[in-house]
């Protein structure tokens, strides 16, 4: 999308609180097809995965069996050993325009202030300094840090700290959200917080998220579906799918019980991968 696009989407009516966000924004679908991705010829992921427009699909699986692999692969930060990854049909081939990532540790410049972290995508897209600079204070506004917008990254807290990366990641416009753990460094509070603050910002952007968590019921909470992944090398196990809306107080009930302790089950005896 074009910086004017963007601007137009910043400064344009809004539904609420948070610019209007053109259709090309909207997420995009993500098709992985008999994947395999590794690291010295030894696989650490082999999946085959459809993710529809605006799904929030949440990957489980034991430690280590290649989450983190998968996300990287669709960042274009790993060349796959075989197989495709498209992003809205387009074969993901390095550092994908569509493709935004988040990590659990934040990714910040530590010398520019929160404002300038979040301008510095925008001026890499040739804003100028004025133009980003309002882009960069409406995104930091809408994650909740419009008084912040001078402090240096030390001097914010964790949980600042994933608002300015979320900040940032927004101001690229990205189709699909990568989002490695990004809350897992994060106290109770602040973590479901977040998790709030990511659910309006995913039903405003209805941008497609991928999302790695151990968290069950991080999982419960914020997935489309739920991909269950085997121990190394990954491989789709089982997909949940979870109705929307989520009721708040569905975590009382005993079908969510139910569910909860069947995939935790399946966190503590996950499969091996079925022999190629
Ligand atoms: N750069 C690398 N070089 C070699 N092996 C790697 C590399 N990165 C990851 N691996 C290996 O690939 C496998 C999958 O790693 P990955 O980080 O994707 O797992 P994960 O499921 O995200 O783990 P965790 O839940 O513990 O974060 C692991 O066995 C890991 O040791």
């Amino acid at each position: 999308m074009s910086f004017a696009t963007l601007t137009r989407s910043i400064t344009g009516p809004a539904t609420a609180d948070f610019p209007v966000v053109s259709d090309q924004q909207a997420g995009a679908r993500v098709h992985l097809k008999d994947l395999v991705l590794g690291f010295d010829g030894v696989p650490a992921a082999e999946v085959s995965l459809d993710v529809e427009p605006g799904e929030i699909v949440v990957l489980l699986g034991p430690s280590g069996c290649g989450k983190s692999t998968i996300l990287r692969a669709l960042a274009g930060l790993l060349t796959p050993m075989s197989g495709v990854a498209t992003v809205d049909g387009r074969q993901v081939t390095g550092n994908d325009a569509h493709c935004a990532m988040v990590f659990q540790e934040d990714a910040l410049f530590p010398w520019r202030t929160a404002l300038k972290n979040v301008q510095f995508p925008l001026q890499l897209h040739g804003a100028g300094r004025r133009e980003s600079r309002a882009a960069a204070s409406a995104y930091l506004d809408q994650v909740g840090l419009g008084a912040y917008l001078d402090h240096l990254p030390a001097r914010l807290s964790g949980g600042m700290r994933q608002r300015v990366q979320l900040a940032r990641t927004l101001a690229c416009e990205p189709k699909v959200m990568l989002m490695d753990e990004p809350f897992g460094a994060l106290d109770a509070q602040t973590r479901l917080d977040m998790q709030q603050l990511l659910i309006s910002v995913w039903e405003r952007t209805k941008m497609t998220i991928m999302f790695v968590t151990h968290d069950v019921d991080e999982a419960l909470l914020l997935a489309d579906k739920v991909v269950l992944l085997t121990h190394r090398p990954a491989t789709v196990a089982e997909v949940i799918e979870i109705d929307r809306p989520r009721d708040p107080q569905a975590q009382f009930e005993e079908a969510y019980q139910r569910r909860r302790q069947m995939i935790l089950e399946f966190l503590g005896h996950a499969p091996m991968a079925a022999a190629a």
